[in-house]
This record gives structure tokens, C-alpha cells and sequence, in this order.
């Protein structure tokens, strides 16, 4: 199948006047910020692809280059085969891009705001198509409410329309969901399944991991500029296996430092919860019985299957964070 997205060694490094140095290599300094390692991705037609990272991964600044809005330091674009610099014009219209922060144009109405980016795309007569949207994406009672008068969640749900008007083969979400209710993620997740199975490629980031583990058949993570993981969503769960065992520890707290295999076994800790790996079942008891004997008083249990926070913690945390590279390169 033909690329959707190709990615060739990609870094992006921002001016220096504008950020800190980041030291890279063994003692080497590149000029600037380098947000971007020689980042390379194919993403098929079709796929629903997520890309994942920490704050500062460069997720956005990825994203960027990809709409053209900024260029790569060194390194190849292309979306459906248009290069993002030289085929400019081209290439933006076969993406539809759902940017992170709310902007947008308060003196008109919904409808206005989609007819004019319509028109950025030399597109009239495109009222039925925006009328699908609309009432897709449950803004069909807004469509003649001013931008201004809109809350949070809905001025988002406008963005998305607004990436969606010219109908791009390939559609990137920068964190869709962020700080919306539950309603809008169950629509636009519909809508969004629903055009990814009419051949629209994805490209998805989040924080939300379930959401990702839900949607995305592949998924990307990014560190610090680089590529660290990069599989299918199934592999990744798989390698990451086992179960967790979840303890909701009493006043005592986390009994930290009193026993070496618990704190290997510890994945995560928040408060007065703590996250151990669960490798079998037959652990369970040599584990309770560890962490009563180092002074923890146990208030409660939980045992759940690992999924995909567990394995961004390992790769992003954890040792398997070079295995993965290997198999990403
Ligand atoms: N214009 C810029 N000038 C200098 N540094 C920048 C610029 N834009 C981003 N950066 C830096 O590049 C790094 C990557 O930022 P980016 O926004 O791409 O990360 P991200 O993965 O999208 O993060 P988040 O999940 O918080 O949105 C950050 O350290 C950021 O401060």
C-alpha cells in the first residue's frame, strides 16, 4: 500500500536565541533546541496511526512540518507522495490538520467558519458536506451561534470541522480530546472510526492512552526528539505482558528502599498507590506478604491486565526502551 505519510530522517533544531541548548551525542552541541532526531515513519494509507510522547516530545513540532507551517532542519516530507516544501500547495490539501490550541475567527458564526475555510480550499457549493459535519460532530443547533459565544468544547468540535471541510485523504488530530467531556470524545471518536474506515489515514496524538490502545492499529513513541518504540499496538501490549498488581497502601505509605525485589517490581507509584508488575499469578502472595514484612499496610488490591500506559511507562522509564529502538530502526 502506498505511503500516506513518509517521514525521512527528520530533526528540527530551533533557533538558539529562542530556547536552551540541548547537548546531544557524547558531548556534542548542536546550535538551538533540537526538538527533533532524525525521525523517520511511513504511515500507510488507511492506518490509524498514533503518536505518543511525553510533554516536549515533539509531537507538535512533527506536526508542524507535516502542515507546512514550519520547515524540518534537515530531512524529507511527504504527504501522498507531495513534498511538504515543494509541492506545498498540493500537499497541504491531502491534510486536514486539528491543531492543539483553540483558534479561531470570533466575529463569525459556525457555518461562516466553515464556509470560508471551504473557500481556502477553492471549494463552494460545499454546504451539504458541511451540513454532514455539523451534524456529526452534534454542532447542527450551533451552526448559526457567533465563534465567540461558544464553550471550550464546542469551539474544539469547530476545529475539527474546519480540518474536515475540504475532505482530506489524510487527517491529524494534535490531541483532540484535551479538557473535552466524555460526550464530544464518544462523537468525534465515531466520526473519526467511521472516515478511517472509508479509507481516511489518521494520525493521532494523545495523552489519553486508552484512547490510542482503543484506535491506533500502530503507534509511535517519541522521546526527547527520537523515535523509541515503533509497532503495532498489539505487539507493544505483548511485550510489555504479565499483569499489575495495584496497592492502595494505608497511612503506612509505600514501603520505599526495604526490599529490592519490590522495588524492581514497581512500575508506578502516585500518592499512597503503587503499580508492581505481575509476571504470574503465583507472585501474588510472596509480593503481599513482602511488603507487610517492610512496614506497608495494604488498604486495598486491584490485579489488572498491563496495557498500553504500562508499556509507554517501561519504554519511556524503562530498560526496554533500547530493545524497542532496535526494532524500530
Ligand atoms: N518555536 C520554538 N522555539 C524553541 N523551542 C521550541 C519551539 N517550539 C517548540 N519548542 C520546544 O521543542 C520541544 C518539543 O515541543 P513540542 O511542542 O513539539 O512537544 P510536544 O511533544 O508536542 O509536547 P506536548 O505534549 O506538551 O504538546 C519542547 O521542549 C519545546 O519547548
Amino acid at each position: 500500500m502506498s505511503s500516506a505519510v513518509r517521514i525521512e530522517h527528520v530533526s528540527k533544531v530551533y533557533p538558539r536565541q529562542t530556547s536552551l541548548w540541548r547537548r546531544v551525542g557524547a558531548g556534542q552541541a548542536v546550535d538551538g533546541f533540537q526538538a527533533l532526531n532524525d525521525v523517520s515513519l511511513d504511515i500507510a494509507q488507511g492506518e490509524f496511526f498514533g503518536l505518543l510522547g511525553p510533554n516536549g516530545a515533539g509531537k507538535t513540532s512533527l506536526i508542524a512540518i507535516l502542515a507546512g507551517l514550519s520547515r524540518a532542519t534537515t530531512g524529507q516530507v511527504s504527504i501522498c507522495g507531495y513534498d511538504v516544501v515543494s509541492q506545498f500547495r498540493a500537499s497541504r490539501r491531502a491534510l486536514g490538520v486539528v491543531p492543539q490550541e483553540l483558534v479561531f475567527d470570533p466575529f463569525f458564526t459556525v457555518r461562516e467558519t466553515l464556509r470560508i475555510q471551504s473557500g481556502y480550499f477553492g471549494l463552494r457549493n460545499n454546504d451539504d458536506w458541511i451540513d454532514e459535519i455539523l451534524e456529526n460532530l452534534g454542532l447542527t443547533s450551533k451552526a448559526d451561534d457567533n465563534m465567540r459565544a461558544l464553550s471550550g468544547g464546542m469551539k474544539r468540535r469547530v476545529l475539527v470541522a474546519q480540518a474536515l471541510v475540504h475532505r482530506p485523504p489524510v487527517i491529524v488530530l494534535d490531541e483532540p480530546t484535551a479538557g473535552v467531556d466524555v460526550d464530544l470524545r464518544r462523537t468525534l471518536w465515531q466520526f473519526i472510526s467511521r472516515l478511517n474506515r472509508m479509507g481516511h489515514t489518521i494520525l493521532l496524538t494523545t495523552h489519553y492512552l486508552e484512547e490510542a490502545e482503543e484506535l491506533c492499529g500502530r503507534i509511535a513513541m517519541l522521546k526527547a526528539g527520537r523515535i523509541v518504540a515503533l509497532d503495532t499496538t498489539r505487539a507493544l501490549l505483548a511485550k510489555v505482558g504479565g499483569s499489575r498488581l495495584v496497592l492502595h497502601m494505608g497511612a503506612s505509605g509505600w514501603p520505599a528502599g526495604k526490599s529490592r525485589t519490590l522495588d524492581e517490581k514497581l512500575v508506578q507509584r502516585q500518592d499512597n498507590r503503587a503499580v508492581l508488575r505481575l509476571d504470574n499469578s503465583t507472585e501474588l502472595e510472596s509480593l503481599l506478604a513482602q511488603v507487610r514484612t517492610a512496614g506497608g499496610i495494604i488498604d486495598g488490591i486491584e490485579v489488572l491486565p498491563a496495557d498500553l500506559e504500562d508499556a509507554f511507562l517501561n519504554i519511556m522509564h524503562g530498560d526496554s526502551a533500547s530493545a524497542s529502538l532496535e526494532k524500530a530502526a
